[in-house]
């Protein structure tokens, strides 16, 4: 499904209804270029899911855990990772609810992932004309019918 976002309150809004929608466990394959808007998306699901605290990219600190929310939120960032040292990370144990509460894990530059996890939804964002931007969502054994008519 492609949507189109016009500005970013577009985006925002988009991530404010993923967040009020999702059910623990659900990992967020979020794709795209610099700059695409991969974290205001994820903003707008700290938003939907209740969480005041500012939510900015762990580049450099790999993964945020937010945990105020009406489920806990794992952001991470794969940007300065090579597919090796992201096979090193045992990513499941976020995804497999092992040792952690169970929540959103949304996971920029998911391009990097030399493994997927077995269901999750993919959110492609790519520049549109004027710098707007568009959001492709597909999803692997995950219901995205049922998900796409919630937002
Ligand atoms: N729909 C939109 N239209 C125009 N600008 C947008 C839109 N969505 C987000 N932006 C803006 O794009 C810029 C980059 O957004 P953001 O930081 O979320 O991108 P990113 O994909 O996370 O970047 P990076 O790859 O560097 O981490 C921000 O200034 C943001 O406000």
């Amino acid at each position: 499904m492609k949507i189109f976002l016009a500005d970013v309150q577009a985006t925002l809004n988009l991530g404010i209804k993923l967040g009020q929608t999702l059910t623990p466990g659900t990992v967020i394959l979020l794709e795209g270029d610099l700059g695409a808007g991969k974290t205001t998306l994820v903003q707008g699901i700290g938003q939907g899911l209740g969480i005041t605290e500012s939510i900015v990219s762990p580049t450099f600190t790999l993964i945020n855990e937010y945990t105020q929310g009406r489920i806990p939120l794992y952001h991470l960032d794969l940007y300065r990772l090579q597919p090796l040292e992201v096979a090193g990370l045992n990513l499941e144990s976020y995804w497999e609810g092992i040792e952690i509460e169970p929540g959103i894990v949304a996971i920029e530059w998911a391009e990097r992932m030399p493994y997927q996890p077995e269901s999750y939804l993919c959110v492609r964002l790519s520049y549109g004309d004027n710098s707007n931007r568009q959001a492709d969502i597909t999803g692997l054994h995950c219901n995205i019918s049922e998900l796409i008519a919630k937002i």
